[in-house]
């Protein structure tokens, strides 16, 4: 079993080193996926730190994720971005690639905003579209591979966290309604996502049992994200970037590879920024600087 050895005073560490090191305060985390991290770029008075420089981060290792922390402001919310991700299928255990969740949580931060690139089995899908995560499916987690497996830390949450709501209602419902209203509509579903463990693509019999299990789209992240975010309390909402069709049938010649996948993050990249800017714009804050109830 893949374990997990981190405690609090690690998170509480490398927290109070970033709050040494800048005077943002961020209200508001977002995670890029693949070929997503320009979203950092409309935050206005950066601060930004390579992962490589920050006590107790682990590093990127995929393309596309550049291993960069930039605080900054955007619409008068305060924001912290991860440019880079953690994936398990670089070596982290599930608990390290979702280290800087809890690090979020402790220097206050209330909302996460998750984006990855995914593939489709949807019939209606096409590459391009962006998908509004309603629910996800945990496969590694259906075999005993979750973040939250060890010893709980109460400080954080439960044991036994629900997952039923863990995609916040409201900020979904405000992202359709900023589709309608700048011309995007068009191209944003609502649908189902499912982690694997990756790095392979998926198989065809393995993207037919997908299909069949009602998996909209397919990535390699995020839900470990989500679970220790909804564990300690942190309001979420999550997109997909649709990047490829998964390839269901073999009479298909169509493969995926990850150039295609960030090829798709660079034509879609301003609308996925606009929908995310307007989204922390409009969204409601508590304003609770660092009054959490994790530390
Ligand atoms: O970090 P995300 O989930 O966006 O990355 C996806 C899944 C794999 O890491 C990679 C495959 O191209 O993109
Ligand atoms: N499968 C899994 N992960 C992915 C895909 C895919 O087709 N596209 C982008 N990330």
């Amino acid at each position: 079993m893949l374990r997990l050895t981190d405690n609090h005073d690690e998170y509480q560490t490398t927290a109070d080193w970033l709050m040494s090191q800048t005077k943002h305060r961020p209200q508001v985390a977002i995670i890029c996926g693949s070929g997503l991290g320009m979203l950092a770029d409309s935050l206005k008075c950066q601060n930004s730190f390579a992962y490589s420089d920050i006590p107790g981060f682990p590093q990127s290792t995929v393309q596309g994720h550049a291993g960069r922390l930039v605080f900054g402001d955007l619409k008068g919310k305060s924001c912290v971005c991860m440019q880079g991700r953690f994936h398990m299928y670089e070596g982290h255990s599930l608990l390290k690639t979702t280290f800087p969740v809890r690090v979020f949580k402790l220097m206050g931060v209330e909302t996460l905003i998750v984006t990855n690139a995914a593939g489709s089995l949807a019939d209606g899908f096409q590459p391009g579209d962006i998908m509004i995560i309603k629910d996800h499916i945990n496969f590694p987690g259906l075999v005993g591979l979750n973040p939250l497996c060890g010893p709980n830390d109460e400080k954080f949450g439960p044991r036994f966290p629900a997952m039923s709501d863990c995609y916040d209602k409201g900020l979904r419902c405000l992202v359709m309604e900023i589709a309608k209203q700048i011309g995007v509509a068009g191209l944003l579903q609502e649908g189902v996502y499912a982690m694997v463990g990756g790095p392979n693509f998926e198989t065809i019999a393995e993207a037919r049992l997908l299909h069949r299990l009602g998996v909209d789209a397919v990535g390699m992240s995020t839900v470990p994200e989500v679970i220790v975010a909804t564990h300690c309390g942190l309001r979420v909402f999550g997109l997909s970037l649709i990047t490829n069709k998964v390839v269901k049938s073999y009479e298909d010649s169509d493969s995926v590879n990850h150039d295609g996948v960030l090829e798709v993050g660079r034509l879609r990249s301003q609308t996925v920024q606009q929908l995310v800017t307007e989204l922390i714009s409009r969204m409601e804050i508590n304003n609770n600087e660092n009054s959490n109830n994790a530390s």
